[in-house]
């Protein structure tokens, strides 16, 4: 599931771009891409000269803006999906924790 984060790039520095779908037809290469995924890529994309035309191709791609007011949301929800993938793990591990108390405290009760 955080392979969903690699695809997305940032711009500008607070538009969001989802380019898992223009990996595979960008002129460039898709590793020039993966490498600016997850983060502020304003200066790789503008260090590119890219063309209008590409611009404008890029917009296809627009999924969101940040939420600055917040740092943990966007106006499509992105970062609230990303949350919760990556809440999941420590929500089972404390679920996990409070299980084995319950049954080893049960455990103790019993052979006192
Ligand atoms: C949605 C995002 C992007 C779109 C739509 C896009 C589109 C394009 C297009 C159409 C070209 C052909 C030349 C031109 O028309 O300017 C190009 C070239 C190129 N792009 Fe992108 N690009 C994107 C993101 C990036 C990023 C993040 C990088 C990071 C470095 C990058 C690096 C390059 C490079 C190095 C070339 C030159 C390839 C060459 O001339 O051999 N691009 N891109």
């Amino acid at each position: 599931m955080p392979l969903y984060l690699l695809h997305i790039f940032f711009h500008l520095p607070t538009q969001v771009y989802d380019v898992t779908q223009y990996l595979d037809d960008h002129p460039g290469g898709d590793d020039v891409i993966l490498d600016a995924t997850g983060r502020d890529a304003t200066e790789d994309f503008e260090d590119a000269g890219h063309s209008k035309s590409a611009r404008e191709l890029m917009e296809k791609y627009y999924i969101g803006e940040f939420d600055t007011s917040s740092p943990i949301s966007t106006k499509k929800g992105f970062s609230e999906k990303f949350m919760q993938l990556k809440n999941k793990p420590y929500l089972s591990f404390s679920v996990a924790v409070v299980g084995i108390s319950v049954v080893v405290g049960f455990l103790y009760l019993r052979k006192k």
